[in-house]
């Protein structure tokens, strides 16, 4: 891994040790040593197939490790799972809700599942469908929201217990710029309070913008993390990120292969 510098001096939200996870003979995580700071806006960048939604998963409570640790706040999420779980906002890959509620249903039952008292739970729901731009859509049925909206409702739904940490995975694929700039904005002024976010993104300029933290995950490892300006070390993140993980020339579009493709081909 790439050391860059000492460990951080604000309390950590997010610590791995050692995280391991195998599906058969495949090893998807190999021992991922995760270290995010407490109030970061924090990027999980990797290749695909690197083993961020499975590291995620493990330190969300959603797949058991093999073996490591995962803490939240310090806190171990496998030991000390209904603590961690009042502490965590998931906004899941795949982006499972329940179709058949209203967004305004969704947040009431979400609210309620967790425990919060019904007129709180109604008075945040009415910020959150207000700031998310989905008032006019709160009684329409989840199952037909657009792609955005859904994205809006589940970040809302994560939100609405207002847990320390919250973790995103793509959250912004699909969403067009002004719904990504209202999430941006609800997620800034969330850190700036000193919670912390986490999200996955393959979009480099993205987490070049928004992230102070970044970890770059490649075959199941960590191989860079730190503040992001000293992962950059000069360079766009993008090249940073490209270096870091093999820009993969030789098997990639750009060399052999493919003589076929193209109108010059025949
Ligand atoms: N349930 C599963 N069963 C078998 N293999 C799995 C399972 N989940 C993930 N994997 C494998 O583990 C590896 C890591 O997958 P993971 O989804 O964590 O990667 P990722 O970094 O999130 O990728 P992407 O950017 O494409 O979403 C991949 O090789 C994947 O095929």
């Amino acid at each position: 891994m790439t050391d860059m510098g000492d460990a951080p001096a604000a309390p950590e939200a997010v610590r791995t040790y050692g995280l391991v996870k195998r599906f058969g003979e495949q090893v998807a995580v190999a021992g991922v040593d995760l270290v995010v700071p407490k109030g970061s806006f924090a990027g999980l960048v990797g290749p695909n197939g690197a083993g961020k939604t499975t590291t995620l998963s493990m330190i969300t409570g959603l797949l058991r490790p093999d073996a490591g640790v995962a803490t939240i706040g310090g806190a171990d999420v496998w030991r000390d799972p209904v603590l961690v779980k009042a502490r965590v906002g998931v906004l899941p890959e795949g982006l499972r809700l329940f179709e058949r509620l209203s967004g305004r249903e969704l947040l009431t039952y979400n609210g309620r599942l967790r425990g919060i008292s019904k007129d709180e739970v109604g008075r945040r729901a009415e910020e959150l469908l207000k700031v998310m731009d989905l008032a006019g859509a709160a009684d329409k049925l989840v199952v037909d929201y657009s792609t955005g909206m859904r994205k809006k409702i589940a970040l809302a739904a994560a939100l609405l217990h207002n847990p320390e940490v919250l973790f995103l995975d793509e959250p912004f694929e699909g969403v067009d710029p002004v719904s990504a700039n209202t999430l941006i904005e609800v997620l800034r002024r969330y850190t700036a309070s000193g919670s912390t976010v986490i999200f996955s993104s393959h979009v480099m300029e993205l987490v070049e913008r928004l992230c102070d933290w970044v970890s770059v995950m490649n075959r199941g490892q960590i191989v860079a993390q730190g503040p992001t300006g000293r992962v950059r070390d000069g360079n766009t993140l993008n090249e940073a990120f490209l270096r870091l993980v093999g820009a993969r020339a030789e098997d990639g579009a750009g060399g052999e292969g493919l003589s076929w493709l193209g109108s010059s081909s025949a």
